[in-house]
């Protein structure tokens, strides 16, 4: 192949929608090559050599963080890497129309893409292109490659979305959320969307309900399961024999998550975790149900063309539309139900940033809206939010409900902070719980609930050698990097002590344990019996970003953090917990990382909660 060759058919699908020109090229100053990946930070504040400058994914104003940051340092940027697509490595085997696909559906590709795609890592490097069925994309593991990506995504970044669920919303003909939306539509939104959850000022005023919803979710725990007196453990100090049996965590935590959305998006109570305590039926279970099973259909539609298994009217075509619209029937009588209350609210109630309410009321006061928009922005961050929160929950309990040491050190670093205190863990209290948090960015690493990145760019890059052209899509799969032994030393080994850090105390006191900042190169030290395992490094961290970074990174990442960090630190705080399950649980790739089977635990109640 001729040195430099490059398609020029975009690889964007029909289906997805183009940026029109005048918007693409407003922004086409924002393509320009980030300075030299592997090099030392400039700012002074790098002391990894492995890691550059950060994206802050944080930043309420993200879009313009990300824009400063690159327009800062514009070169001229060219692609001229040598070789081009048609060389980039790719499986045998590949078949006109087909691809790879019987190749892939003999691995079990549906539930197990995460598998594949890191055997095809192994086989064919750092990247690879490969088509399966309709979906051909290349695919990059090096995290290098992945920051150069991200900083080159431009002003309105774009994602991959599922075809069938645009064709589902083209026929449905109904507005969707955040996730569907590109150029200035996204933006305008997501500017407002970025005030109301990742402003700094927006999630201290929803602590309070984060805390009361835990309460009320362990209150429901032991009135299903009236705390048991089981024969007390010789010599184990804390636990007093007294336990609860959990058959299903993620069941109970979906619950959890979406009463816990409920009081951030609405400011109201769903009624959730009724069926909790009554083991009863419920809109929730249907809920789950539902988008269980939109996610799984989605994943073969993925492989398979949807418009053609719609003419077909194929059996998961069916099973993909009646999901679906239950899911959003019954997300929309959530809504409907709350926006009925903030309907009444008075006005001076109505803006979140001003202390008041709740999301959904702000959206309302703005008047930029029409109630059918306002539903699919709030149905969006419904939806978003209770599968993502009650997967990593559920793994973070699997986890840690596996591993006493972690637990320990938890449990002594909330009795630390909080000590006594029986009300409410307070926002400034959660900042100095640095193992809590490290808890959660570990499960994240070896579980990341989205199992891949995706971009098209607007400019042609050059990755490894390779030009990878414009609307290209560029998948970034986050298992195979988060366990990357390349990355991670012990990738596989849940070793939360790798995202910390220790400072010697200059007023003489105990050393300082802080949060790392993201390098995970051990540098060559044992992980497992150090606290200075992440040393050094300043910046976010590539290969494992289970939020994304950039302008178009989770929009609700700090609620995320905020709820599985107090979760995590309050029923450990309360509870030994012990995973009872029987054996290793693996992966279901249902679009998220879910486990395969139920996670049981049990929790013991501790002495001194
Ligand atoms: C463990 C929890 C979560 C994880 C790991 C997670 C991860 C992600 C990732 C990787 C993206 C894609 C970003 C991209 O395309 O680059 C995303 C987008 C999104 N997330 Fe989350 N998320 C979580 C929780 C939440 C919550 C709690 C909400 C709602 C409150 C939410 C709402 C959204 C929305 C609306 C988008 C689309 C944003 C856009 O297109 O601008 N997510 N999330």
């Amino acid at each position: 192949m001729a040195r430099g060759f490059r398609l020029t058919t975009p690889r964007l699908s029909s289906q997805q929608s183009f940026i029109p020109a005048r918007v693409a090229s407003s922004h086409a100053a924002a393509q320009v090559l980030v300075p030299s990946v592997g090099k030392a930070a400039g700012d002074g504040t790098s002391r990894c050599p492995h890691l550059q400058r950060e994206v802050s994914t944080l930043s309420f104003a993200m879009d313009e963080v990300i824009m400063a940051d690159t327009v800062s340092k514009v070169t001229n940027h060219r692609v001229n890497s040598g070789r081009g697509y048609e060389d980039i490595p790719r499986p045998k085997g590949s078949i006109p129309f087909m691809g790879t696909w019987i190749d892939a559906l003999r691995h079990g590709v549906v539930t197990r893409v995460h598998e594949y795609v890191d055997m095809r890592y192994k086989q064919l490097g750092p990247i690879y292109r490969e088509k399966l069925g309709k979906l051909e994309a290349v695919y990059i593991f090096d995290p290098q490659d992945v920051q150069r990506v991200f900083m080159r995504e431009g002003r309105h970044p774009r994602h991959v979305i599922p075809e069938a669920w645009l064709l589902h919303r083209e026929i449905t003909d109904k507005p969707r959320g955040l996730f569907f939306m590109d150029g200035e539509e996204w933006l305008s939104r997501r500017r407002v969307i970025n005030q109301l959850l990742l402003h700094p000022r927006a999630l201290p005023h929803f602590s309070q309900r984060i805390n009361d919803t835990i309460n009320d979710l362990i209150k429901h725990w032991t009135n299903r399961s009236p705390v048991s007196t089981t024969a007390a453990p010789p010599n184990t100090g804390d636990p007093t024999g007294q336990s609860i049996t959990i058959n299903n965590i993620q069941e109970d935590v979906f619950n959890w998550s979406i009463e816990c959305v409920g009081t951030v998006l609405f400011n109201q109570r769903l009624g959730c975790l009724a069926s909790i305590a009554e083991d009863t039926a419920s809109d929730t279970e249907a809920f789950v149900q539902a988008i269980q099973d939109t996610f799984r259909t989605t994943m073969v539609l993925t492989l398979f063309p949807p418009k053609l298994a719609r003419a077909l009217s194929l059996p998961v075509w069916w099973k993909f539309v009646r999901s679906m619209d239950t899911s959003l029937t019954i997300a929309r009588r959530f809504i409907d139900n709350s926006m009925k209350a903030v309907l009444q609210r008075p006005e001076s109630e109505t803006d979140v940033s001003e202390g008041k309410p709740d999301v959904c009321s702000s959206l309302m006061a703005l008047q930029r809206y029409d109630l059918d928009e306002v539903a699919a922005l709030t149905a969006d961050l419904f939806s978003g939010a209770a599968h993502t929160i009650s997967n990593a929950l559920a793994w973070a309990f699997y986890l840690v409900g596996q591993d006493q040491r972690v637990q320990d050190k938890i449990y002594e670093e909330v009795q630390r902070v909080v000590g006594s205190e029986t009300g409410a863990i307070t926002p400034d209290m959660l900042k100095e719980m640095v193992y809590v948090k490290a808890v959660i960015r570990e499960t994240l690493r070896l579980y990341p609930i989205v199992p891949f990145h995706t971009r098209y760019l607007y400019e042609d890059i050059s990755i490894q050698g390779y030009t990878v052209p414009a609307n290209t899509l560029i998948m970034m799969p986050t298992y195979s990097m988060g366990r990357d032994e390349k990355t991670f030393a012990q990738a596989d080994k849940f070793l939360p002590e790798r995202w910390l850090r220790k400072r010697s105390n200059k007023a003489g006191g105990n050393d300082v344990i802080s949060e790392g900042n993201g390098c995970p190169f051990n540098h060559g030290k044992d992980v497992s019996s150090s606290t200075d395992t992440a040393t050094g490094g300043t910046n976010v961290n590539y290969a494992t970003i289970p939020f994304a970074v950039g302008a178009r990174a989770c929009v609700g990442r700090r609620l995320a953090e905020t709820e599985m960090h107090l979760m995590l630190a309050k029923v450990i705080k309360q509870f030994r917990v012990k995973y009872t399950g029987d054996g290793p649980v693996g992966i279901d790739l249902r679009m998220i990382t879910a486990p395969k089977d139920p996670i049981k635990l049990r929790l013991e109640l501790r002495d001194s909660p």
